[in-house]
C-alpha cells in the first residue's frame, strides 16, 4: 500500500488512495499506521476518495481510529496532493468532507493554502463545568466537528510549558458524549493570539485548523481580536479571517515529508 505523509502547520497525517488501495479497515489500519514507535507515525490518517460533487472525498481518521469530520490542516493538504501529485492544476479544489464542500484556493507556489472552513456554530457562548473543583468556563464551536476553547489568563507566562493535563481531561468530560476537541487560547493582541489544540482521539497535535478556527470565533465574539487574526501554535502560524457575510477562511502551510510503502516491502514478501 503506498501512502504519502504531509503536514500543514505541524499537524501531520499519512495519506492514502482510497480509490487504488483496498483498504476493508480504514479503523484499524489509521492506529496502526499512524503510530509513532511502530507504526509510520502520525496525527492520524486521510482517504483520498472520488466524489460525485466535488474534485475528491476525504475520510479523516485519528490516531486512535475514531472518524473525524473536519480538518482544516488536512483538507488543505489533500488540494496540495491533487494539485502536485496528481497534477490537477485547478487553482480552486472542491475538497468533500463529512461535514460538506470546502474549497482550497492553492496559493501561488502550492505551499500554501487557503480553505474555506465554512460558518462557525457556536453550541453554548459560556459552558461551565467543574475541574478538580473549580469552575472552568469555556465556548463551545462547532466547525463541523466539537471544539471547547479556553482563554488562559496573561499571566500563564510561555505557552510552551503550559499544563496540558487540563485539556486532556475536558476532551473525554461527561459532558461531552462524544469527545471534544479543546483549545487553550491566549491573546496578546488584537490581531493576535497563541493556543494549543488536544485533539479527541490523537491527543496534542502542533496544530489544528478547525481548534484555529474555533478560537478565533471565540475572541472575535467576546470582542477580543479582529476579525482577521493570526493563530501561533507549537507547529507554526495559521491565519483566519471572518468574513462579515459569516465565511470563516484559514491559510497555511502544506507540505509533503515522504511517500513509502506500508508495510514494508520487504515483510509483505518475506525477503
Ligand atoms: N487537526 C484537524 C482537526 C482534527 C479533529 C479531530 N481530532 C476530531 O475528532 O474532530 C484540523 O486541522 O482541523
Amino acid at each position: 500500500m503506498h501512502f504519502v505523509k504531509m503536514e500543514g502547520c505541524g499537524n501531520d497525517y499519512i495519506y492514502l488512495d482510497g480509490e487504488k488501495e483496498a483498504i476493508s479497515n480504514p479503523q484499524a489500519l489509521a492506529r496502526k499506521i499512524s503510530d509513532r514507535h511502530f507504526g509510520v507515525g502520525a496525527d492520524g490518517m486521510i482517504l483520498i476518495c472520488p466524489s460525485d460533487m466535488a474534485d475528491c472525498r476525504m475520510e479523516m481518521y485519528n490516531a486512535d481510529g475514531s472518524r473525524g469530520s473536519m480538518c482544516g490542516n488536512g483538507v488543505r493538504c489533500v488540494a496540495r496532493y491533487l494539485y502536485d501529485y496528481k497534477q490537477i492544476k485547478k487553482q480552486e479544489i472542491a475538497v468533500e468532507t463529512d461535514s460538506g464542500i470546502h474549497t482550497v484556493r492553492v496559493l501561488k507556489d502550492s505551499e500554501k493554502g487557503k480553505v474555506s472552513m465554512g460558518r462557525p456554530v457556536i453550541l453554548d457562548q459560556s459552558h461551565i463545568i467543574s475541574l478538580e473543583g473549580q469552575k472552568l468556563e469555556m465556548m463551545l464551536v462547532s466547525m463541523g466537528n466539537p471544539h471547547a476553547v479556553i482563554f488562559m489568563p496573561p499571566e500563564e507566562g510561555s505557552f510552551k510549558t503550559w499544563d496540558m493535563r487540563r485539556a486532556a481531561v475536558i476532551s473525554s468530560h461527561s459532558d461531552f458524549s462524544d469527545g471534544v476537541n479543546v483549545e487553550l487560547v491566549q491573546v496578546y493582541s488584537e490581531t493576535g493570539m497563541k493556543i494549543r489544540v488536544w485533539e479527541r482521539g490523537s491527543k496534542e497535535t502542533l496544530s489544528c485548523g478547525s481548534g484555529a478556527c474555533a478560537a478565533a470565533t471565540a475572541a472575535i465574539l467576546d470582542g477580543r481580536t479582529k476579525r482577521k487574526v493570526n493563530v501561533e501554535m507549537l507547529g507554526g502560524m495559521l491565519e483566519v479571517e471572518w468574513k462579515s457575510d459569516g465565511e470563516m477562511y484559514l491559510t497555511g502551510s502544506c507540505h509533503f515529508i515522504c511517500e513509502g510503502d506500508y508495510p514494508c516491502i520487504l515483510q509483505e514478501t518475506g525477503a
